[in-house]
Order: structure tokens, then C-alpha cells, then sequence
């Protein structure tokens, strides 16, 4: 209820985790499941729920209400344990909260009773700001099935160092995948460092980049440094630099547990310039992250699409200045985990317009599926891999400057 309630305020879950302290750690972590569950099947339930209900309950009761109806159809936990404890809470949650308890047992018994409902409503609909750009680049039928991906709960994929044997299913692109909820670190080669975990997706701009032993290359927004990790286990030297030092701290983290070695600069990415120019630069932008709705399903409740245009003007700049960084005939790949077309497919073609001399080299890796790579470039989308547990939502391509 108070990880709901702060998403309700604009707050991410991780944000919120927080308001969770006085938890055991067994606890909160289902406290942590159980909400993002709730809001994976926010639409389900409340597709269930409106013909339940005589009006509009209070916000803190519709949450109990969907919390509940996400156990019982979702989960399927026991009706009876989940009715109780649902009566219990809004008996606990003051006076006013409390008035609604026989309503909350009423509607939760004939709920318990609207399996074949819940199996039939469809996924919770994107906003519009969303939704109406992926209709009109894939058309409908992607769109709802980029919803539907959204339901799922994501698998956890590994990057390993060059060599290292890696728990988990091996996935065609070199990333291994464990199920969802998998214990990370009780793992073999966890303490050892030898992978870290990073979506698939994620781990395809540094395999686009193919960096190589001793280059000089930059990771102009590097934490929390998965991409920083790959650029560096590849032995190229690496420039890590991000605009958060507390971000940065976890660059550091990761990099003692790996065992590998990177300069860390915290700074604005575009007022930061090395003394001789970069073989590479990789460029994994800020942006509206909806390529990752399915690890953080509370993205569409607390993003509008207000953000987009000033997050597409800081990606132009990023690039522009990556661009400037590079010697003669030097690459720069440039990805983001978001599904809009202005910070992928549009961004690039305006990047193509300001410098006409770039050249987009196109994709030629092991396990990449033919149908995600369009006009040269790397579009990724939750829908994709469906039979294996999906995939982050990323648009990656790499780009020369001329020799
Ligand atoms: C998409 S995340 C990077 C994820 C990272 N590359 C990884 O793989 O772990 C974007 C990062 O850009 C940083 N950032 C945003 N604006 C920046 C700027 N102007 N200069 C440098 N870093 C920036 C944010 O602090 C954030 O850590």
C-alpha cells in the first residue's frame, strides 16, 4: 500500500522502496513483488473491479482492492487468507478507510469468483503520449502486443567477461538468462565477478561498439556501468564519465566486484573533452526509458510525454559533442531503452541531416534476429523473443565519422 501510495505521488518503486525499511528483507521483497505485480495487471484489475463497484472507492481502498484481486487471480493465493487480510487492512487504515471494510469483503468474495473475467480483459492500455507513436511507426496489433508484453515479468540476463562460464540459459546474443526472481548473488561466480546482470538488450550497443584491446574510448553516460564493464573487460581503456556522482559511486561498486578498471569522471558529458581525440565513443543517452515498462511497470503511471522534447534536445547535443571527440574515421554508438521514435528513429535521421558525412554501419552480430534491424540500425522491443521471456526495448546504432 505505501510503495502504491508513492507512485501515486510520482515516485518510482525504487524510490519508494525506502517507505519498506522497517521490513524484513523476506518481506519486503514480497511487498516489492506484490506492487509491481499489481501494477503489471493494473488494467485486469480493474477490469474486474468496475462492475463491483457502486462508485469510485478512495485511492488507498482501490489499491487494497487491486492488491488483493492481483493475489487472489493473478498470484493464485487462497481467496479466504486474501479476504481477511484485506478486510484487516482497511480495518487498520483509520476510521475512514475502515467504514469501507464490508464493502472491500463484498466486492473481494464475488472478485474471488471473476477468473474467466480477469483471463479475458485486456492489458493494461498505454497513455496516449505512448501509445499513439508506436501505433502509427508498427501499427496496432504491435502496439497491443507490446502491452501484453508489459504483463510479464522480465527474466534476469547475465554479460559475462570474455570466457567466463555463466549460470542460466544461453541466449543467441552471448547474454545468458536466469527466471525472474532468480537469487543473484548466491550464484557461482558472482563474488568472483565474473558476469554482471544486464538485460539482453543491454548488452548489445558495447557488442555494436566491438571494442578492442587498447583502444581509447569514452562512455559519455556510464552508471550504473554495465556498458562500462563490457567496454573495459574487452581491454580497451575506458573513459567513464556521468553527471551524477552518487550514480558514479555505483560505477566504482561495480567495477571493485569485477575486477576491472576504468577513469571515472563525474561531469557534464557535453563540457568534458579528453587532450587527444577517441577511437570510440559510446553514447547510452538519458531518455523516457519506456523500453523497460516491464521492469519498472510504474513508468507510465509517473511519465507524461511533456519530457520528450527536452530529453530529444540533450540527446542532440550528447551526440553532437560524441561526435566532436572522435579522431578521423572514428565510430560512435548511440543507444537508448526507450520506445519513442523522437529519441530513436528520429533522432538519428536529424543527426544525419546536421552531419552529412556520417555513415550508419549496419549490425553484424551472432544471434541478432534480422527483423529487429531497420535501416541499419538496432530496434529492440518487449514483444520481441516472446517464447524466451522478451526483451528490453532499445534503438542502437553506430555511426562513423569520415577516415
Ligand atoms: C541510460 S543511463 C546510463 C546507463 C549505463 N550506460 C549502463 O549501461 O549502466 C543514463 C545516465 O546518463 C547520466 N546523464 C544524464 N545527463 C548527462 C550528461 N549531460 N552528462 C553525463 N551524464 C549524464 C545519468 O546520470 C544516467 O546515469
Amino acid at each position: 500500500m505505501a510503495l502504491l501510495a508513492a507512485v501515486h505521488e510520482g515516485a518510482t518503486l525504487t524510490e519508494a522502496a525506502g517507505s519498506l525499511d522497517a521490513l524484513s528483507p523476506a518481506d519486503r521483497a514480497r511487498a516489492q513483488r506484490l506492487a509491481a505485480t499489481a501494477l503489471r495487471f493494473r488494467g485486469r484489475a480493474d477490469a474486474v473491479l468496475a462492475p463491483l463497484l457502486h462508485r469510485a472507492p478512495r485511492p488507498e481502498t482501490a489499491d487494497l482492492l487491486r492488491l488483493a484481486v492481483t493475489e487472489m487471480l493473478a498470484l493464485g493465493e487462497a481467496p479466504h487468507g486474501v479476504v481477511n487480510a484485506a478486510v484487516a487492512a482497511a480495518r487498520a487504515g483509520g476510521p475512514k478507510a475502515a467504514a469501507a471494510a464490508g464493502m472491500v469483503n463484498a466486492v473481494l468474495r464475488r472478485a474471488a469468483e471473476a477468473q474467466a473475467a480477469w483471463d479475458a480483459a485486456p492489458p493494461a492500455r498505454l497513455p496516449d503520449w505512448l501509445r499513439s507513436p508506436l501505433a502509427a511507426r508498427w501499427g496496432e496489433a504491435v502496439a497491443a502486443a507490446i502491452e501484453a508484453a508489459h504483463e510479464t515479468t522480465p527474466p534476469i540476463d547475465l554479460t559475462g567477461k570474455p570466457g567466463a562460464t555463466l549460470p542460466g540459459e544461453a541466449l543467441p546474443t552471448g547474454s545468458h538468462r536466469l527466471p525472474p526472481g532468480a537469487r543473484v548473488s548466491t550464484l557461482p561466480g558472482y563474488d568472483s565477478g565474473y558476469w554482471w546482470v544486464q538485460d539482453a538488450a543491454a548488452a548489445l550497443p558495447v557488442r555494436l561498439l566491438d571494442p578492442r584491446a587498447g583502444e581509447r574510448i569514452a562512455d559519455l553516460c556510464a552508471a550504473p556501468g554495465g556498458k562500462t564493464m563490457q567496454i573495459a573487460a574487452a581491454g580497451a581503456q575506458v573513459t567513464a564519465i556521468d553527471l551524477s556522482p552518487a550514480r558514479l559511486e555505483r560505477v566504482a561498486e561495480n567495477l571493485r566486484r569485477t575486477g576491472l578498471t576504468a577513469d571515472l569522471v563525474a561531469a557534464d558529458a557535453t563540457a568534458w573533452r579528453p587532450e587527444t581525440p577517441l577511437d570510440a565513443v559510446l553514447l547510452d543517452a538519458p531518455c523516457s526509458a519506456t523500453g523497460t515498462i516491464r521492469r519498472h511497470p510504474e513508468l507510465p503511471l509517473i511519465r507524461d510525454g511533456a519530457m520528450i522534447p527536452d530529453l530529444v534536445r540533450v540527446q542532440a547535443a550528447l551526440i553532437d559533442h560524441a561526435l566532436s571527440l572522435l579522431k578521423p574515421g572514428g565510430r560512435l554508438v548511440y543507444a537508448v531503452c526507450s520506445l519513442h521514435p523522437a529519441e530513436g528513429e528520429a533522432q538519428l535521421a536529424a543527426a544525419r541531416t546536421r552531419h552529412p558525412g556520417l555513415v550508419v554501419e549496419p549490425p553484424d552480430l551472432p544471434g541478432l534476429d534480422p527483423a529487429w534491424v531497420v535501416d541499419g540500425a538496432i530496434r529492440t522491443r518487449p514483444d520481441h523473443w516472446a517464447d524466451r521471456g522478451g526483451l528490453d526495448g532499445f534503438f542502437i546504432v553506430r555511426l562513423r565519422i569520415p577516415g
